[in-house]
């Protein structure tokens, strides 16, 4: 019964995705972008065309001649085999062929991306450092820590929400506040070494100055590996360390280790001086919220298939992924970069060296009603350099780089102990008449507010009560680990508390990472890029994807840019459905951040499960709701942040390169003129940007048309498609691997049992039951949508994971 629903789910998938894929297949735009639509609605899907399982093969693939297959490398997508830009053209990679009916690169370097620079003769550099340098640039850095006005951010206001997204445990924001201090020293010292020996830029971005901090203080945090003590431990460790069983890479991929990047940064010095000049003419870069204020303006373009609980589910994936964090002052308070009421920025003598605010024109549409010329913006904090030596600021990512349901546990033993009840395997949670929530927090400043019932909850990850509806999938997550933890109990009910939570903590992170690869990033990226990038989850067996070359670490391309794709399928209002459908309430989202008091009222749970299932997602595209573009974090005040502009300035902050660099890096054309885009698009470009040399890679990605049968464009389903290639490849305890790999592998009949599992029954199962009694079967498809079909929680047919296969 249970297998026959899970074909019925995929049927409703394909078919669904085969209807637009087909679609697009006859259309005669061939452009890469979207036309500006602003004032056009999306038609109606077409609701006639016949459904078929069958997928067709790619149109190209019966013409293509086949290529000789790779010997002794791997075929990959070429965005996997950067080094090829910095080849010369007789050196390129050969062609071959990949899933799909799509060619890759036979290529020599894999997925090392960055760290893959051929040998190159090195100027002639000191080897060490001189103690005058170093002394130097400690100065430097105590002049910068010190001499700067220390304005607190106050709370309640937008800029202290904005403070509290890169918020973790008190201790770890601590402990962050030393590292990225020593890692600021350190790129200090490294512009001051590179001013001196005038090395080149292009040595800094390629990490070819081997020159070490060794024996120097500022090896204080350059630590060799952890030995790993149990490396064949069934259960992955809680901060991620050890999953790469080699000794030298047991930090891949854990929290606090840096970001990876697909190309070099574009740091004006190489180092951490953000960018800001066009490469036409060296003139400033147009400022961030100029650009969004331009391009990207809110139009209501609802998606015609998905709901939003792709955008919600996204977020909490983009949070088990990646949190970065924000320089701060020196008793952890955050850095304010404008004068009261953002009237403008500090003067350069009182501002602090992360400071980069972005600046608000007079004649601002919105912001000039308020006298508001400034924004605050401070910079990412850094880590170390890995290897000791002299280099570029790395960001840092402050949980768990794999797919590990780590919003829900925590990136550190610390953080887990803290959520657990240590009773029968179960997270705490608070009872509240009845139904569980998460529980309060202890953390005063967690929420604007302390009055009783609208203080803030806690979990897993700092970022929960940021919106209602993160909240609501955050409580999901740990009901679903307290479901699981009663069932193992009741099944083997002398296990004890450990064994219970590991074991229930290993099936919902299975269970995570299967609606993610089966479910979710297939509706993202698309049918086609899920198999070139060889992400399909398998029917049945083990899969066999694992290399133990690949670093799973997150890259800035993915969190600064492409994965933020999710801010534009945002909806500024959440319209919440009754029972019968009928709207109750329309909420506007400011309200509802760092504001979870609805969460207490009886039905609201189920209430806004029901709403985002029903309600459709916003399209990703070059709109954004003004929800986030004018009232982030409002709180009381009348105005808030610009989330799009933050996302621009922050590209810029982690230096990013532009759009047309990754164009290059897929192997695509660069762009030389704004002609190219559709005249409306092409003209609002030309007037922010000089060339399209300097188009931010977020604004770029987003006016891309979405690829067939996905919902981002090409060049963000390329850098998405090759994060979850990491996620997948380079983690040995990714849940289809078999005990050769993977120290604690399902047996094949659990593993056939996970592989039931879908969001829609994990709302069912975690539902109040007040007013949600039944789902789409599909859950991230619109309910209304044809082809899908709502059906009821008790439903035979919904299939569920039978626990009985954990039996011991
Ligand atoms: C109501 C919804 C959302 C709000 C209010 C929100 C807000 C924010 C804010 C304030 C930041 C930090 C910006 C910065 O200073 O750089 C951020 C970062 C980010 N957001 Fe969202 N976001 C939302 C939904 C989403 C969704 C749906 C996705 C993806 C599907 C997403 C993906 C990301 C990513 C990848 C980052 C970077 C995280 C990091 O590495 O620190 N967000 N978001
Ligand atoms: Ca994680």
């Amino acid at each position: 019964m249970a297998a026959d629903a899970s074909a019925k789910l995929a049927e409703i998938l394909i078919a669904t995705q085969l209807r637009e894929s087909e679609a697009a297949a006859f259309s005669v735009r061939q452009n890469r972008f979207n036309e500006d639509v602003d004032d056009q609605q999306t038609p109606a899907p077409v609701t006639t065309s016949p459904r078929t399982t069958k997928k067709p093969e790619p149109a190209t693939s019966a013409l293509l001649k086949k290529c000789q297959p790779c010997v002794g490398v791997k075929c990959v997508p070429k965005i996997q085999c950067p080094a090829h830009v910095r080849m010369e053209s007789h050196e390129k990679p050969q062609i071959c062929d990949l899933p799909a009916g799509q060619l890759g690169y036979c290529c020599q370097t894999g997925q090392n991306h960055t760290a893959a620079v051929r040998e190159r003769t090195v100027s002639s550099f000191p080897a060490i450092l001189s103690p005058a340098i170093l002394e130097e640039a400690r100065r430097n850095f105590e002049h910068l820590m010190h001499g700067v006005a220390q304005i607190p951010v106050r709370r309640g206001f937008p800029d202290f929400a904005h403070g509290l997204v890169f918020h973790s445990t008190a201790n770890d924001d601590l402990q962050n506040f030393a590292i990225s201090n020593t890692a600021i020293q350190q790129v200090i010292t490294t512009q001051l070494f590179g001013k001196k020996e005038q090395v080149p830029v292009d040595d800094f971005i390629t990490n070819n100055v081997p020159v070490q901090f060794t024996e120097t203080p500022l090896a204080q945090h350059c630590q060799p590996p952890p030995v790993c003590r149990q490396v064949s431990s069934p259960y992955r460790s809680l901060d991620g360390t050890c999953n790469n069983p080699l000794p030298r890479r047991s930090l891949w991929g854990a929290a606090g280790q840096p970001m990876e990047r697909l190309l070099p940064p574009a740091y004006e010095d190489g180092i951490w001086t953000p960018r800001a000049h066009s490469q036409s003419d060296g003139s400033p870069l147009l400022g961030a919220r100029q650009i969004s204020r331009t391009l990207l303006a809110d139009v209501d373009r609802p998606h015609p298939r998905y709901n939003l609980l792709v955008m919600q589910f996204g977020q909490v994936l983009a949070h088990d992924v990646t949190q970065s964090s924000s320089v701060r002052l020196e008793d952890g308070s955050l850095v304010q970069c404008c004068s009261p009421q953002g009237k403008a920025p500090l003067s350069p003598q009182e501002s602090h060296f992360a400071c980069m605010p972005i600046m608000v024109e007079p004649d601002d549409e919105f912001f000039s009603a308020f006298g508001v010329r400034c924004l605050n913006f401070v910079r990412l904090s850094l880590v170390p350099s890995p290897d000791c030596q002299l280099g570029y600021g790395k960001q840092m990512s402050k949980v768990t780089h794999f797919v590990d349901a780590s919003p829900v546990y925590g990136s550190s033993e610390e953080a887990s102990r803290g959520l657990r009840s240590f009773r029968g395997g179960r997270l705490r949670m608070l009872n509240d008449f009845g139904r569980d929530l998460l529980p309060l927090t202890n953390d005063k400043t967690a929420c604007p507010s302390e009055e009783a019932g609208k203080s803030c909850f806690n979990s897993g990850d700092g970022r929960t009560n940021q919106i209602i509806s993160l909240i609501t999938l955050q409580i999901l997550l740990a009901r679903e680990h307290n479901r699981v933890a009663d069932s193992l109990n009741q099944i083997n009910p002398s296990a004890s508390d450990e064994w219970l939570f590991q074991e229930a903590r290993r099936i919902v992170i299975a269970e995570m990472q299967h609606i993610t690869y089966s479910e979710f990033l297939p509706i993202i990226i698309g049918p086609q890029q899920m198999k070139r990038f060889r992400l399909v989850p398998l029917d049945k067996g083990y899969a066999r994807d694992y290399n133990i070359d690949v670093n799973p670490a997150i890259t800035n391309e993915f969190s600064g840019a492409a994965y933020r794709m999710g801010h534009s399928s945002v909806d500024g209002k959440f319209h919440i459905r009754q029972e019968q459908g009928h709207i109750d309430e329309v909420v506007n989202i400011p309200d509802v951040m760092f504001n979870p008091s609805r969460m207490r009222k009886r039905e609201f749970y189920d209430d806004m499960l029901r709403t985002l299932y029903s309600q459709p997602m916003q399209q990703v595209d070059s709109s954004i709701s003004q929800g986030l573009s004018r009232f982030l974090f409002r709180g009381d005040s009348p105005f808030g942040l610009d989330l799009a502009a933050i996302n621009i300035q922050r590209g810029r902050d982690q230096g990013l390169r532009s759009y047309n660099d990754y164009l290059e890096l897929m192997g695509a054309a660069k762009l030389h003129s704004f002609q190219q885009f559709p005249s409306e698009i092409g003209q609002k470009l030309a007037s922010v940007y000089r060339t399209p040399d300097d188009i931010d890679l977020w604004v770029g990605g987003l006016l891309e048309k979405a690829v067939d049968g996905g919902v981002v464009g090409v060049t963000f389903a390329e850098i998405i498609g090759d994060q979850f290639a990491r996620f997948k490849q380079g983690d040995r305890y990714y849940y289809e691997y078999d005990e050769t790999i993977n120290p604690g592998a399902f047996t094949p009949a659990q593993l056939q049992e996970l592989r039931k599992v879908t969001l829609a029954r994990l709302i069912c199962d975690n539902s109040d039951r007040l007013t949600l009694h039944e789902v789409p079967l599909a859950a991230f498809v619109r309910a209304d949508h044809p082809g899908n079909q709502i059906i009821g929680c008790d439903d035979p047919n919904l299939p569920a994971v039978n626990l009985n296969a954990w039996r011991t």
